[in-house]
């Protein structure tokens, strides 16, 4: 054999290993970039849309088979293919059931989220009961649910309406790890929040003659001093009930924070950052964006 043929077969499988590399190197590179991406790239039309990507499927939780909250309702993406999904658990406010805030489930599912809807022990439970009572839940879908498997525990979020929303504030002071956090026309007597470092968006209602967001929203979102990242979306005219009907504005910016923080997915940013204009159905937004 001449000696340049004989080098070269030396140094092929050498070539052949690196070649090997660099093709399976590249989707790896692509998921390193972010693991938690799920969904196609959105836009306007997909965040304010009725359904997101991902077809759905529900499941009830008995209040009899767990401890710690009152059971409720789990809305999961029914694709196994795409990994494990963050997952945000959110409560209902006094006196109300998971029914009256029931739209957001396949609402928040569909975009590519393990949702349960919990019950509360008792309808009158106030908020730092509320607030143990959706990490509990989040506890149950993570270690022993049905939807376990299809839960990344390392990503999850709350949400809330009213007692519910002062609730999510609770929950979000007492597990720091929490990616997002959702109130909605959040109440509480508890006015400061240095304690939470949660990325929080809080939405409230400027016509809330409950919980006035002079006295509730926004000393809660002016206390946030600690937050990783805060935002307060104040809805147009918007009454104390306003997360008990479907309501475009408020699901698109829930979709955003969501995407972003319990996702990392900085598609979303476009819809978050720089803030919005108050027009139309918003009436005041604060923010911490960079540049805003
Ligand atoms: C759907 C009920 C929403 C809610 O929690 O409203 C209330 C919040 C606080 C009080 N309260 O302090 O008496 C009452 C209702």
């Amino acid at each position: 054999m001449n000696t340049n043929l004989a080098r070269k077969l030396r140094t092929l499988p050498a070539l052949l290993a690196l070649a090997g590399s660099a093709i399976v190197a590249a989707p790896a590179a692509n998921a390193a970039a972010n693991p938690y991406e799920r969904g196609p790239a959105p836009t306007e039309s997909s965040v304010t849309a009725v359904r997101g990507p991902f077809a759905t499927s529900q499941t009830t939780v008995s209040s009899l088979s767990v401890t710690g909250f009152g059971g409720g309702v789990i809305y999961y993406p029914t694709t196994t293919s795409e990994g494990t999904f963050g997952a945000i658990a959110i409560s209902p406010g006094f006196t109300a059931y998971w029914s009256s805030l029931d739209w957001l489930g396949p609402r928040l599912a569909s975009q590519g989220f393990v949702v349960i809807g919990i019950e509360t022990n008792t309808t009158l439970d106030q908020p730092a009961s509320r607030g143990d009572q959706l990490l509990a839940a989040l506890d149950y879908l993570t270690q022993r649910s049905s939807v376990r498997t299809r839960v990344d525990a390392s990503r999850l979020a709350v949400a809330g309406h009213s007692m519910g929303g002062g609730g999510t504030l609770e929950a979000a002071k007492d597990r720091t790890s929490l990616k997002a956090a959702i109130p909605l026309a959040p109440w509480n007597t508890d006015k400061t929040w240095p304690e939470v470092r949660t990325p929080t968006l809080i939405i409230g209602g400027e016509s809330d003659a409950v919980a006035s967001v002079a006295s509730h929203s926004i000393p809660f979102y002016n206390s946030l001093s600690n937050a990783r990242e805060k935002a307060y979306l104040e809805l147009d005219n918007a009454s104390h009930f306003f997360p008990q009907v479907s309501n475009t504005t408020m699901a698109k910016y829930m979709i955003s924070w969501m995407k972003r923080y319990i996702d990392d997915d900085t598609r979303y940013d476009q819809f978050l950052c720089p803030a919005p204009r108050a027009i139309g159905d918003i009436s005041d937004y604060r923010d911490t964006c960079p540049n805003s």
